[in-house]
């Protein structure tokens, strides 16, 4: 099918209703040329919070479909860390290797701050802490700031902390035992969180990480810092022999095919819906491959970020990151309790939770 074809076949409003979308808003600055569109998820537990990616997309529809997949699944990453936000989440059309300014991100500044905090943005693929630097000279809206701008810093750094704990967490539920020591890694993606996390993997004498990335400064840089590793070339890693995958890069990497070449036990990794769809997770299940849900697994930088509204504390930060274990531990034994995968376990936890705190009466306290 054409891209035009496919283009008359797309309703927007059809795609709300399915996941129950609030509202989304398409954006263009005619002077810095900007077009972003934001999509606000579900507001039940708070205002929307959620990352902005910056995309080269084929298709408007491309772009649009992104933003709602990610802001519902910042929904679900709010209420399962216990946050009191609900999802949202900004896409930017556009190369964000070329077609980055001050201005551009100003231009994006503004659009948020008319939202008046119904939706506060942050980094996600495609955009750094230091483009909201820019954004936020137009709105206070923006966290995710570098520490020298008053904020927490790199939010890979708690997403990498989270993975590692969730890696342990689904060990010991496929292999007995909460120790990564002796296991084989297969590490997808050595950007931000990658990188920190083969770190984690190489603390935890893990006996080897096999690694890929695209870009083979990425590759070489890590190979530099962790000479032992093992480096494949992207469309090897999933079929290589391996305890553990992680997908660190892009999602819908547990689809048809790669299932077929799978030969981990257990699933881990920071990327966003990592199921293309979620009868993929079912066929996770009968595989016998444990999944830890991505939005349980990678919540560590939604964690920090949300910590920073607050006020950031470091360690406040990682002990809240650290619940990332226990909270799997739990969708772990809902998915053997009930035989449901645990993609579906996860998200009756949360809808369950949503429903609840939706449904809280507010209390007289008094003058
Ligand atoms: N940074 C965070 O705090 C955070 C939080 C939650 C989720 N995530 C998600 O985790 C993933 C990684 O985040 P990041 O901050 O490290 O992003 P990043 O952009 O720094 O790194 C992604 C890396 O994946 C590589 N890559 C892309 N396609 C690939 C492919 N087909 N094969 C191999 N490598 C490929 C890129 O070259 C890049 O090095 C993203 O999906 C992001 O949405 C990140």
């Amino acid at each position: 099918m054409s891209n035009h074809e496919k283009q008359k076949n797309f309703s927007i409003f059809e795609e709300m209703e399915k996941y129950g979308h609030e509202q989304i808003i398409f954006n263009y600055d005619k002077a810095t040329g900007l077009k972003s569109i934001i999509a606000i998820h579900d507001t039940t537990l708070g205002p929307a919070l959620g990352g902005c990616r910056m995309w080269n997309y084929d298709t408007e529809e491309d772009a649009i479909v992104d933003a709602l997949r990610l802001s519902r699944g910042m929904t679900y990453k709010c209420a399962v860390s216990g946050a009191t936000l609900g999802g949202g989440k900004t896409v930017v059309i556009g190369n964000p290797r070329k077609d980055k300014s001050d201005e551009f991100f100003q231009a994006l500044g503004t659009f948020v701050e008319t939202l008046k905090g119904r939706y506060i943005t942050s980094t996600d693929v495609g955009t750094t802490s230091m483009d909201f630097v820019c954004a936020g000279k137009q709105t206070k809206y923006v966290v995710g700031l570098p520490e020298e701008y008053g904020g927490s810093g790199n939010t890979a750094i708690t997403t990498a902390y989270g993975i590692w704990k969730a890696m342990k967490a689904t060990a010991r539920e496929a292999f007995g035992t909460d120790s990564l020591e002796g296991l084989t890694v297969a590490v997808q993606g050595l950007g931000k969180v990658g990188q920190l996390l083969v770190g984690h993997l190489h603390d935890e004498k893990v006996r080897k990480v096999i690694v890929t990335d695209i870009f083979e400064e990425n590759v070489n840089k890590v190979k530099e810092m962790f000479p032992d590793v093992e480096i494949v070339k992207p469309e090897e890693i999933y079929g290589v022999e391996c305890d553990i995958f992680s997908p660190n890069a892009l999602g819908a990497v547990v689809n048809d095919h790669t299932i077929k070449e799978f030969k981990c036990k257990a699933i881990v990794g920071a990327a966003n819906n990592q199921l293309a769809e979620d009868r993929h997770g079912d066929m996770l299940q009968e595989k016998g491959i444990v999944y830890a849900p991505d939005y349980v697994a990678n919540a560590g930088g939604l964690i920090q970020v949300a910590d920073e509204l607050q006020g950031f504390n470091k360690e406040r930060c990682l002990k809240k990151a650290d619940l990332i274990y226990d909270t799997l531990l739990q969708i772990f034994e809902m998915s053997r309790e009930q035989k449901i995968p645990t993609y579906k376990a996860a998200d009756i936890l949360v809808e369950s939770k949503i429903e609840k705190i939706g449904k809280l009466q507010n209390k007289f306290i008094g003058n």
